[in-house]
């Protein structure tokens, strides 16, 4: 039997758009994803593109704003979009500041009390949802890429850049491109992980980048002029760029003059990045 609850159903450009939950062994909860099935999928498995959305989001924002299903239809690609976090798990306060907790996983494995019990988005992100969706659903093994927005850009880098040999290609709109530099970061790594910073490299783009484990493949960065949160200095894509330039690293980092944070600059360039995934993915 399915382990799979499906909630609802769209056609959407010859192909669906659908809303589960699940039980995760790994958040120890349920947990909420949507799936978009090109019309391809009906023939022959397709490959599939992981997105990870930002703070305050569900699996809903990126499915409904995005617009991205128009040209995941046209190039046959399969898009898997995760609720941010674990959600009424009963820990105290979850929902009472919109940069921890729910809405707020930063994509990491909590080992700090209230959060390890669920908050283990890392895992649920690179084990467990592409088990699950790569059981599913007619994809095809190992043509898998991921991408996401703001703390989910930072998902999708520490994702890729730490399973290099798992996903095939990543790139980023307005990503947190240096986790433990910001104060978002600073914020929710403690709350997390506690005061060992050394435990904070390993979900640090930048940190990670000097680990030089993506050097053969370029990565495609959009970030946007009119960004309230690059003025704050809480994404730092120089910061990133800094380390991509000392070792070498392939990064097309691009910035959009006037845009903002929201889905409207997501939307303005998404075609360009399922372009950017498609060179690696089919
Ligand atoms: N509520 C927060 C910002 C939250 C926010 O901008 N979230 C972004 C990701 S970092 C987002 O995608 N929001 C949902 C949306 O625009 O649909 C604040 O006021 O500072």
């Amino acid at each position: 039997m399915s382990q799979l609850q499906l909630n609802s159903q769209h056609r959407c450009f010859g192909g669906s758009v659908s809303y589960y939950q699940h039980d995760s062994q790994v958040c120890n909860a349920p947990m909420r994803f949507s799936v978009f099935l090109p019309p391809q999928a009906k023939t022959s498995a397709v490959p599939v593109l992981y997105f990870l959305s930002g703070l305050t989001c569900t699996e809903e924002n990126f499915t409904v704003k995005s617009g991205v299903q128009g040209k995941a239809a046209e190039l046959g690609i399969a898009i898997i979009a995760p609720d941010t976090s674990p959600r009424h798990t009963g820990i105290p306060d979850e929902d009472k500041e919109y940069d921890l907790g729910s809405g707020a996983g930063f994509y990491v494995n909590a080992t700090q009390s209230p959060w390890q019990q669920h908050y283990q988005m890392y895992s649920y992100v690179v084990e467990e949802l592409p088990q699950l969706v790569e059981s599913e659903f007619p994809i095809i093994p190992g043509k898998r890429g991921i991408f996401g927005h703001s703390m989910g850009g930072h998902g999708a880098l520490i994702c890729a850049l730490r399973n290099p040999n798992f996903y095939l290609s990543v790139s980023a709109f307005a990503p947190i491109a240096a986790l433990k530099q910001c104060a978002w970061g600073k914020k929710a790594l403690t709350h997390y992980l506690g005061d060992n910073q050394q435990l904070w490299d390993d979900y640090d783009a930048t940190e990670l980048i000097k680990r030089k484990t993506w050097l053969d493949k370029p990565i495609l960065i959009d970030q946007g002029t009119e960004d309230n949160f690059l003025a704050q200095q809480q994404l730092l894509p120089e910061e990133l760029a800094k380390a991509c330039e000392q070792i070498g690293q392939p990064l097309n980092l691009r910035y959009q003059e006037g845009y903002d944070h929201s889905y409207f600059f997501i939307s303005s360039f998404i075609a360009d990045h399922l372009q950017h995934h498609k060179q690696f993915l089919i």
